[in-house]
């Protein structure tokens, strides 16, 4: 079976065109743990699908290296619009992806040589109830903004926000002592969150700037996370770090993103999609 391997900011995926190839629904789990596997596979964050779609120009189907399906991948978002323009299953630089959190609308912005650097993601709106997280507990409030979560006798204020795809996002003074490998698996499963949740961890530099890490579910530490990042920016103007309608760096552990929360609703992610390698993996029978 053929692939490409691309990143976002270091967030790497194996990539199979399925214009082309075909795995069976009932083998994806395990070909996604496969190819992402260092030692028997490729070695990446999980595996992406580039599907036809009835709806829009492509689809995207996002698999973590633990074989979990997620409705939504930012960073996978911008190598899938490259990957689509590049290898003209696009011909517009404007063209919409579905995804199964929904469809999305890129702009790609080809260099002289007609290959795609950088690209801008309309991600849509992001879904705040705690039912859409999906977040349960008994709570008062239909946001969730500053909430105490009990972990293993710790207490965390979180934020929850979804992209498509849960994350529950902390607000740090330092971002260096951010406790991402103790707190991290403890949060992604969660009994609060049913789905389980991507954790993520924010010190503000400024209304316009922040750092950012992230424990990602199903996957663990990767180097960048773009719902995350998403996620971070409409966090903060939750807790009134941030507002609308600024565009703001985020700097994850890979590079920056820069991201809007439009006061119409949209948040607006730009940011490189790069290639790594083609090639062609063996996978079981
Ligand atoms: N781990 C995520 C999927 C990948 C998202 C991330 N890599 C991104 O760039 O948005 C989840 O289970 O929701």
């Amino acid at each position: 079976m053929n692939f490409t391997k691309m990143h976002g900011l270091g967030n790497s995926y194996i990539y199979i065109n399925m214009f082309e190839e075909n795995i069976p629904e009932e083998k994806l789990a395990e070909t996604a743990i496969h190819l992402a596997d260092p030692n028997r596979g490729i070695g990446a964050d999980g595996m992406i699908l580039i599907m036809p779609s009835s709806s829009c120009a492509v689809k995207m189907r996002v698999f973590n290296n633990d074989g979990s399906e997620a409705k939504n991948c930012g960073n996978g978002l911008r190598c899938v619009a490259k990957y689509s323009f590049d290898k003209g299953l696009v011909h517009q630089s404007q063209f919409s992806i579905e995804t199964l959190g929904g469809p999305v609308q890129a702009t790609v912005y080809p260099d002289e040589q007609g290959m795609v650097q950088n690209v801008t993601i309309n991600m849509g709106q992001p879904q705040l109830k705690r039912s859409q997280i999906p977040m349960v507990g008994t709570q008062r409030h239909d946001q969730v903004v500053g909430e105490q979560l009990d972990i293993s006798g710790e207490m965390v204020e979180i934020t929850a926000v979804s992209m498509g795809n849960p994350h529950a996002v902390q607000f740090v003074e330092s971002i260096e002592n951010a406790p991402i490998m103790a707190h991290g698996p403890l949060l992604e499963k969660h009994e609060a969150f049913p789905d389980w949740v991507n954790v993520e961890w924010v010190e503000v530099v400024s209304p316009s700037e922040l750092h950012f890490r992230v424990w990602e579910r199903g996957t663990g530490v990767t180097q960048a996370c773009g719902t995350g990042a998403c996620a971070a920016v409409v966090a903060s103007v939750l807790n009134g770090y941030s507002e609308q309608d600024v565009e703001v760096t985020v700097h994850l552990l890979g590079g920056d993103l820069t991201v809007t929360w439009l006061s119409e609703g949209n948040v607006i992610m730009t940011g490189p999609a790069e290639y790594i390698c083609t090639g062609a993996v063996y996978t079981h029978s």
